[in-house]
């Protein structure tokens, strides 16, 4: 496994150092970062071509990602998150974390959602700069995951929402570069509350690596969220 990352690590050129200067041209922007890419390994492809088959009868869908803020739901981003584009300099430089790193090195996933069961799977592989404990991943990163695609299940079933709790039993440390399935689900819906869960499982189901059960709150249309303030981010509008 660790000799994957390293010829990973050789093929993606993440051991020449950062880039400097790097401009973000309108067609890096667009590039849909779902898609197979060569840091992808065997597992995986035959993950995606699985899932990808699912989706033929229309059951299961594939969620395009792109570096910057969001999927279909854009028009409502925009409705609660209108200051966002105040922020001119820092916004230009915004991407979305688990996009955020070079390819192959970190996050390479891709979502696929049921909207008749309300679930949303995520095929994850964790590249060699997502690193914990030596030749596993940082539990950070599995959080990452965790959350968004625990996001993307109550965000794609209820509407704009965020992360208001999140809890996360680790039960088997993940080894970089290895594939793992994550496997959410909308439980039930309170009020403004979304109740989701989800397991981390190998490839072939038989080891669980993690759990998480999480609340998503609803954003409240009447509620003005402030961007530029610290600590009344998110106001009544009265
Ligand atoms: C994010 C959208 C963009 C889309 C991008 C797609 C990217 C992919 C996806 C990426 C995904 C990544 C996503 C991320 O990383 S989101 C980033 C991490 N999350 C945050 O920063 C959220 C910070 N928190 C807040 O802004 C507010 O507290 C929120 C908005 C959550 C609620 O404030 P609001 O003023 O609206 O709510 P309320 O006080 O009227 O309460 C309403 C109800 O909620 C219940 N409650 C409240 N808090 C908690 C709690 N902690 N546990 C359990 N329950 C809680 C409360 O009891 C009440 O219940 P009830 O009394 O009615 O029964």
């Amino acid at each position: 496994m660790l000799r994957r990352c390293a010829r990973l690590l050789r093929t993606t050129g993440a051991l020449c150092g950062p880039k400097r200067g790097r401009s973000f041209s309108s067609e890096v922007l667009h590039v849909d970062h779902s898609l197979p890419n060569p840091s992808w390994n065997e597992d995986m492809r035959l993950l995606f071509d699985q899932f990808m088959k699912k989706s033929e009868d229309g059951s299961w869908k594939r969620l395009p990602s792109y570096k910057y803020n969001p999927t279909e739901r854009i028009e409502d981003v925009k409705i609660f998150f209108p200051d966002a584009k105040l922020l001119k300099e820092q916004m230009s430089q915004a991407q979305l974390f688990p996009r955020s790193l070079g390819e192959g090195v970190g996050f390479e996933y891709a979502m696929f959602h049921n909207h008749v069961e309300d679930r949303t799977v995520c095929i994850f592989q964790g590249g060699p700069h997502l690193q914990g404990a030596p030749g596993f991943l940082h539990g950070g990163a599995i959080a990452t995951m965790i959350d968004s695609t625990l996001g993307m299940c109550a965000i794609l079933t209820g509407g704009i929402a965020m992360t208001a709790n999140l809890n996360i039993n680790f039960r088997r440390p993940i080894p970089l570069c290895s594939v793992v399935v994550i496997n959410c689900q909308l439980d039930r819906v309170e009020g403004r509350k979304l109740f989701v869960s989800c397991n981390v499982r190998s490839m072939d189901e038989k080891t669980l690596y993690s759990e998480a059960t999480s609340t998503f709150v609803k954003l409240d249309p009447k509620k003005k969220i402030d961007i530029r303030a610290s600590g009344a981010f998110y106001t009544n509008l009265q």
